[in-house]
């Protein structure tokens, strides 16, 4: 890249602020033709109101912006970034399951179905030339909900890639923003994506990566902007970069990675026991868990470990099964999710905006929802506690946030995940369930909830955690039951919890039939 190589998209002084809060402030993004470029910040450091201006969505106070070295004229009107070559991939992907694959390829296309006539065939031989093209495979007949998660990827990202060349007023083919776009997937399938990515940059399109993963924003872009409280902190090249310099820049101070946590000290009687478990995809399982322990539940996608929390917290039907905890037993199968908050148990889903939290509500109205649950109704009555409790919980969880009456909706995405989490570690449970519990979390945080983890095992809690993040079980599990098929193909302990050990049982053929200890 020379000098003299005209930027794709060049951002300048770009500023917005919300009720006197600054999202962004003079931000510069400068991304070359044939980049990939990636987005990196902590939580709430303004990268999606970033793309929500590029996108139309917000306006803001001040700034440029210039495409292939032509002012673009901000706002940009609703739906204009298409034409003026900027296409969208948000972490949710934007799908229709029901619809097929060649449906959701032209669906809301309107060059394409406005037409009174689709010609479905030539649309179908037209899909699979672009398939081809980016080498994937995809039967444009297939139904969505049939495909794979790397697959729905690629076709969210091929879908953009193809309005953003068919649409452009401009002649260049445009920049993909990619939000997020790899959470969940296994490695095999990050790669295969990374792939396509690569493809699609040597076709000369610009991307934009936002990611909270800084080995991935390493491993493919080319280079990086790190946003911190809405500043741009520095642009990097990002193979040469060292990732201690990323993590500082990030969070504005050195971080280490080592492992938190050493043997399980206190009594070994089992905190819970686990008892010939089955229900959706997990068969037989039997475990217990000691006060003080932190399990990692991993395996692929599929695999049913990350079904456990669900089905431990009487959220998810289980056919049979038996789970003790502090001497009482109770059949799963007819465990409801209020049994379980009465025994001392603290589920955290993965699906946030779904089953976590409600977002047109209140902080505060989020936060006192579990207290109802538990019928401590007193909260509902004094306003004044429940404000204050929930400005409690904001400062101690490190929420960043106006106020306690805001709506859940203003918080950045790892700021509503803290809170989630926030809200539910505030009953001091005996058993919190944790599934994805990092997901969208910058590096910083994710040490701070891990604090708050730690902290409730030297309290006596137990803590089960599903995640598809070895880094993060190296980090915080003192042991690690690995699943294929819905039962338990390994157990690893101590100090053979590593990223690089998990990987192996994950992707190796079976290494031990050690059973959990149930
Ligand atoms: N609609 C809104 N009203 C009020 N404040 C908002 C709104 N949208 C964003 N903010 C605030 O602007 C700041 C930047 O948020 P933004 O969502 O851009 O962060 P982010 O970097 O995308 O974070 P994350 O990694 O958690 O998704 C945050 O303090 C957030 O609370």
């Amino acid at each position: 890249m020379t000098s003299q190589v005209v930027p794709r998209l060049e951002i300048r002084g770009l500023t917005k602020t919300f009720g006197g809060v600054h999202a962004l402030s003079r931000a510069d993004l400068v991304v070359m033709p044939g980049e990939i470029h990636g987005l990196l910040g902590k939580n709430g450091s303004g990268k999606s109101t970033l793309i929500k201006i590029l996108s139309g969505f917000h306006k803001p106070d001040e700034g440029t912006l210039h495409i292939d070295g032509k002012p673009v004229a901000l706002p940009i009107p609703l739906g204009r970034s298409e034409k003026i070559g900027l296409a969208f991939v948000h972490q949710n992907l934007g799908l229709l399951p029901d619809a097929t694959v060649l449906e959701n390829l032209i669906l809301g296309d309107d060059a394409r179905s406005g037409r009174w006539f689709v010609n479905w065939t030539a649309e179908a031989e037209r899909a699979r030339r672009l398939f081809d093209q980016y080498h994937i495979k995809l039967d444009p007949m297939a139904q969505v909900a049939d495909l794979s998660p790397v697959k729905r990827a690629q076709l969210a990202i091929v879908r953009a890639a193809d309005r953003v060349s068919s649409h452009s007023d401009q002649a260049s083919p445009g920049v993909l923003i990619l939000d997020e776009p790899t959470p969940f997937l296994p490695i095999e399938d990050v790669r295969e994506l990374f792939s396509m990515m690569r493809r699609l940059r040597d076709s000369g399109v610009s991307i934009i990566f936002v990611s909270h993963d800084i080995d991935e924003v390493k491993e493919i872009t080319d280079r990086a902007t790190v946003l911190r409280d809405g500043h741009v902190i520095g642009t990097f090249e990002s193979a040469n970069t060292d990732r201690r310099d990323i993590v500082a820049a990030i969070v504005g101070r050195a971080l280490t990675q080592e492992r938190l946590v050493g043997d399980v000290s206190g009594p070994s009687a089992p905190l819970l026991t686990v008892m010939g478990a089955n229900g959706g995809t997990v068969r037989d399982l039997s475990f217990d868990v000691r006060p003080g322990e932190i399990l990692g539940l991993t395996g692929l996608i599929g695999s049913g470990y990350d079904e456990v929390p669900s089905l431990l917290a009487g959220a998810q039907k289980a056919l049979s099964g038996q789970l003790r905890i502090n001497g009482e037993v109770y059949d799963l199968a007819r465990l409801r999710p209020s049994d379980a908050i009465g025994a001392g148990i603290s589920f955290i889903p993965a699906d946030r905006p779904i089953k976590g939290l409600a977002l047109d509500i209140s902080l505060t109205e989020n936060a006192m929802l579990p207290l109802a649950v538990r019928g401590e109704g007193r909260f509902r009555l004094d306003h004044g506690k429940r404000q204050q409790t929930t400005a409690g919980l904001i400062e101690r969880f490190v929420v960043k946030a106006n106020a306690p009456q805001q709506a859940a909706s203003e918080l950045s995405g790892g700021n509503q995940q803290k809170l989630l989490l926030a809200k539910w570690l505030q009953l001091g449970p005996k058993l919190i369930l944790l599934d994805e519990p990092t997901q969208g979390i910058d590096v910083g945080a994710r040490r701070e909830i891990y604090e708050r983890l730690l902290e409730a095992c030297r309290n006596g809690a137990a803590v089960i955690c599903a995640t598809s993040e070895f880094e993060q079980l190296e980090q915080i599990a003192h042991r690690v039951l690995v699943f294929e098929r819905g039962r338990v193909k390994a157990q690893l302990r101590g100090s053979e919890v590593t990223k690089s050990s998990i990987e192996a049982s994950c992707y190796g053929e079976t290494r031990t039939h050690e059973p959990a200890d149930a």
